[in-house]
């Protein structure tokens, strides 16, 4: 059982901006959702999420059409959190996070509540700043905020709309490493958009490239990170080697230390850089 999006298509007005994409995220499995800036990825995840409403397709949990799902219902199956968060400023963090399990209580938190609100504050390092008003963050700490609030809601689905963007590096590692687990633990399926194609894929089982208004590729990090997609996608020459098991993409440079974009590009020959067959050491190539 997992997250199903089926043939979505989604327009602004009459501009298309997905064009009938369809791929899964089967339950356990952490997903990458890369492409281009502009590419659609925010709108496919507002989609998904129920924010926008799709000129048609489907997108189904665990074989259930969440369109037919109540409000309520609905947020206690999804959970989202947006790329410019929603800070709600006159709470504190903790009453934040509490209002990821309002999906699940009644008229008040029951005691399981708190302690969810508790374990998912611990878990993005919020412990020291559970009273502080929302207000008083750093945008690093807002952003932690608002993924414990999600990680309160204890959903079936995780949609995480560039989480890690204002995040110093520790927080970036940690929240990926925190994702993954609880993705593998509670067999919950997540999808986060993401412009760090090697932490897409360290950390994340699946990646999905998303390049106008298609899926480009969908498959494990190591087949969906290949050179010419991603030359033809991002408009930069990189090459692609396979370091200790995991996929690591690097701009290529030559001899002056410049790199080729944009139409540059264009006149590069085919793929010219496969998988390193060793995994070198890190620093072997610098
Ligand atoms: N509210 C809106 N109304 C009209 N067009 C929009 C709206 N939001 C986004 N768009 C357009 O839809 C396209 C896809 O935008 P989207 O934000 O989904 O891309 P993205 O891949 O998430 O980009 P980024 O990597 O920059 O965050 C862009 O061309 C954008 O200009």
């Amino acid at each position: 059982m997992s997250l199903s999006v089926t043939d979505l298509t989604f327009r602004y007005g009459r501009r298309q901006i997905l064009d009938e994409v369809t791929f899964d995220v089967a339950s356990g499995q952490f997903c990458a959702l890369l492409g281009p800036n502009g590419s659609g990825k925010s709108t496919l995840v507002k989609a998904i999420a129920g924010v926008h409403r799709p000129a048609s397709g489907t997108v189904t949990v665990d074989g259930t059409d969440t369109a037919t799902l109540g409000r309520r219902e609905h947020a206690r199956v999804v959970g989202y959190v947006p790329q410019h968060g929603d800070a709600p400023f006159d709470l504190t963090v903790r009453e934040a996070v509490v209002l990821g399990r309002t999906p699940h209580f009644g008229l008040a938190p029951t005691t399981q509540d708190w302690a969810m609100v508790e374990d998912a504050i611990e878990r993005m390092g919020l412990g020291d700043l559970a009273e502080r008003s929302m207000s008083e963050l750093s945008g690093g700490q807002a952003q932690r905020a608002l993924i414990a609030r999600a990680l309160a809601q204890d959903t079936r689905v995780l949609l995480l709309d560039e989480p890690t963007s204002a995040l110093d590096l520790r927080y970036q590692i940690e929240t990926l490493q925190l994702v993954r687990q609880i993705t593998r633990e509670q067999g919950i399926s997540a999808l986060i958009a993401i412009h760090d194609l090697n932490h897409a894929a360290r950390y994340c089982d699946q990646v999905v490239v998303l390049h106008g208004g298609h899926i480009l590729t969908d498959g494990t990090p190591q087949e969906a990170l290949d050179a010419p997609t991603l030359r033809d996608v991002y408009e930069v020459d990189v090459e692609v080697h396979l370091r200790e098991g995991v996929v690591e993409v690097r701009p290529r440079i030559d001899e002056h230390g410049y790199t080729l974009t944009g139409s540059q590009i264009g006149s590069l020959a085919d793929a010219h850089v496969a998988f390193d067959p060793a995994d070198e050491p890190v620093g072997a190539r610098r």
